[in-house]
């Protein structure tokens, strides 16, 4: 089974850069534990197809400025930015070394389409030259929904979208997160619940779409969206958490 032509991609004129980027993230894991996933098969279909599972929908076609939030070693970014070199991706996030990677990575594979931040989403979207710039933000398994809604949703232009990729997801988890949408100026647009292919692995990503400007109390400060999730107890997080587990 080819897991591309499940995705309905084309991947082979992409191998050799896939290649590259599987060795990348083996030697950069020696040094820097950067992901708990090393053997061949786990590198290609639970970093590299799942990254690329992020556009099942299309979701990126149009795009201009892609911004990753929490991108740890470069996922979705990395894969996603071999396949559209059309597209500019930021990749953010609040670990240094692990930006230092992703940067270093892109280099060494020429990617002139990524760039890198290190920074913590709720400066971001407190910053100008930040908040309400991007057309996407694409975000895989960084928080539960309502505190990704609060941290990504800011740096959305009006008509963009946050495409977030998720493993299970319950029904309470999604039903705080299109509150916490419509709180932050945005709506559910989409869920999508697949498998992923050979491994069928369960899947989600959830599409919400920006319909007006986010009232500007929002990003709370530092550690407050995950500390304080907006319509969220933290209860529910330890259950979500739990079950990701
Ligand atoms: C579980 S890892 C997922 C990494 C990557 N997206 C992937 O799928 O392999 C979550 C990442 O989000 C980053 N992160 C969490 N909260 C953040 C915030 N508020 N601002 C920036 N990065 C954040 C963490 O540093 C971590 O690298």
């Amino acid at each position: 089974m080819d897991a591309g032509a499940e995705l309905q991609l084309d991947l082979k004129p992409y191998l050799p850069a896939f290649a590259q980027l599987q060795s990348a993230l083996i030697e950069g894991n020696r040094q820097l534990n950067l992901t708990a996933l090393t053997t061949e098969r786990d590198i290609i279909l639970k970093h590299f197809v799942d990254s690329l599972s992020c556009d099942i929908g299309g979701w990126l076609s149009g795009a201009g400025h892609v911004l990753d939030l929490g991108t740890g070693a470069g996922f979705p970014t990395l894969p996603l930015a071999i396949v559209n070199p059309g597209i500019q991706f930021l990749a953010v996030d609040a670990t240094r070394k692990k930006i230092e990677y992703v940067s270093r990575t892109a280099a060494s594979l020429g990617l002139s389409n990524v760039e890198v931040l290190a920074s913590r989403a709720e400066l971001l979207g407190r910053d100008l030259a930040h908040r309400e710039q991007y057309q996407r933000v694409v975000a895989r398994a960084v928080a539960a929904l309502p505190v990704l809604a609060e941290l990504a949703l800011p740096l959305l232009q009006i008509g963009g979208l946050l495409i977030a990729q998720k493993g299970q997801l319950s029904a309470e988890e999604l039903a705080a997160g299109q509150q916490a949408a419509a709180e932050l100026g945005a709506e559910l647009f989409h869920v999508k619940h697949f498998e992923l292919p050979i491994s069928r692995d369960q899947r989600s990503v959830v599409v919400m779409r920006k319909l007006s400007a986010t009232p500007s109390r929002y990003p709370r400060r530092e550690g407050i969206p995950s500390k304080q999730p907006l319509f969220w107890g933290n209860e529910q997080i330890k259950r979500s958490e739990d079950k990701e587990a």
